[in-house]
């Protein structure tokens, strides 16, 4: 195994397009990082840079602490995981797992060790002798992930392995990758578009948007303390909801108002960091789960008003969608909680918002400007 570093790499295809414009990052030995990013970001440019299979417009690619940029593919000894099945199906599983091997000449009885191992950990023994048509899609899959692991490849790269999957062969994946991860001790560079593939298996995620990086950060870290808007509204289900908000003061207080709403802040939240002035304005951000609902005539302070636009039940939590002001904000409850509330559309509800709870980002260009509060406290995270 190895580490892998990748130095201010861009690459521009024929035509002109920049696809990636300094990428940095690095994986440390053994470690997994998960590229993660909407279509289109750049996430499998990167991976084939790395792989050797596009040449780097600028920048650097180090494995081991040797600089492979212009090295062949062959030459960097990685191995790759496609999202669909890669096997020859006219080959038994032995022989699909056998053939890395064999083309690195490596003797009969060394193919058959490393294959009884990696056919071990894969729980496919039984499956050796049967075809890839006499598999189920998962079982396929492991294969193809056993067939790059028996390779003691400096690097793994992997593109959407299990994405094509469904979704229930999809979250058993997910807890079993985690376990090979650790039990191959293996070096991964992973792509996916799936967050919640990227928070439940990434040591770190390196969160990429239009060919430049957002964030680089621990799955909690990513989702509590987000560096941008976009990195706070790509984590998280249902996203964090943005709303304007204006900084008002009164009588010493420190305020934000939102819409015919005033909520009180902390003054030493408000000064710590860079000058937020009366009447400048911001974008407010909150996680629907941090939003708790009260009755529309509650006299709570921190309560923003609006009527219901829809309710979604996801089984042991509700989602108000509610209107406010022509903005809908969604707050995220439990099945309990929601039965005290009215369900009908149009109907009036408010919320209330926990100034600990509160994220704010500057309008012109979505950069955090206040952490929320309970980052910093230790408050717990989820309080509905
Ligand atoms: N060979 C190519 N020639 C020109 N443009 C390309 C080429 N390959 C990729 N692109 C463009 O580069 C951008 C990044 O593509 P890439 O495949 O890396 O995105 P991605 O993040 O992996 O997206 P997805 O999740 O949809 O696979 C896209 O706009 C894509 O159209």
């Amino acid at each position: 195994m190895a580490d892998l570093q990748i130095e201010n790499l861009a690459k521009a295809f024929k035509g002109g397009f920049t696809a990636l414009n300094g990428v940095s990052l690095d994986v440390a030995d053994r470690e997994a990082v998960f590229l993660l990013g909407p279509s289109g970001a750049g996430k499998t440019t990167t991976l084939r840079l790395v792989a050797g299979l596009e040449d780097a417009t600028a920048g650097r690619i180090m494995i081991g602490g040797r600089d492979v940029t212009r090295w062949t593919p062959r030459e960097r000894n990685l191995a790759m995981v496609y999202d669909k099945h890669s096997l020859f199906p006219h080959l038994t599983i032995y022989e699909n797992l056998a053939y890395p091997l064999r083309i690195r000449k490596m003797s009969d009885a060394d193919i058959r060790r490393h294959i009884s191992g990696v056919a071990e950990t894969l729980q496919i023994e039984k499956l050796l002798e049967r075809r890839p048509n006499q598999l189920s899609g998962g079982q396929q899959q492991r294969v193809a992930i056993g067939r790059a692991l028996v390779r003691d490849a400096d690097v793994f790269l992997l593109d959407e392995p299990i994405s094509h999957l469904d979704a229930q062969l999809r979250a058993r994946m997910r807890v079993e990758f985690k376990r090979l991860q650790r039990d191959f001790r293996a070096t991964m560079l992973y792509v996916s578009h799936d967050q919640l593939e990227a928070m439940t298996m990434a040591d770190r995620i390196v969160l990429i948007n239009k060919g430049k990086i957002e964030q680089i950060a621990a799955p909690q870290e990513l989702f509590d303390r987000p560096a941008t808007l976009f990195a706070a509204t790509f984590i998280g289900e249902p996203p964090m909801n943005v709303m304007q908000a204006v900084i008002s003061e009164s009588n010493g207080c420190r305020f934000l108002r939102i819409g015919e709403a005033y909520i009180e802040v902390d003054k030493d939240w408000m000064q710590d960091g860079e000058a937020l002035r009366p009447g400048d304005k911001y974008l407010l951000g909150l996680r629907p789960q941090h939003l708790s609902l009260c009755p529309a005539d509650s006299t709570h302070a921190c309560r923003v008003n609006g009527t219901i636009f829809a309710v979604e039940t996801l089984g042991s939590r509700v989602v108000f969608d509610i209107d406010v002001e022509g903005t809908v904000i969604r707050a995220m409850s439990t099945i309990d909680a929601a039965l005290k509330y009215p369900h009908t559309i149009g109907a009036p509800i408010s919320f209330r918002i926990d100034p600990d709870f509160i994220y704010l980002f500057d309008a012109d260009r979505g950069r955090i400007v206040r952490q929320a509060r309970f980052t910093t406290r230790g408050k717990a995270r989820l309080h509905a």
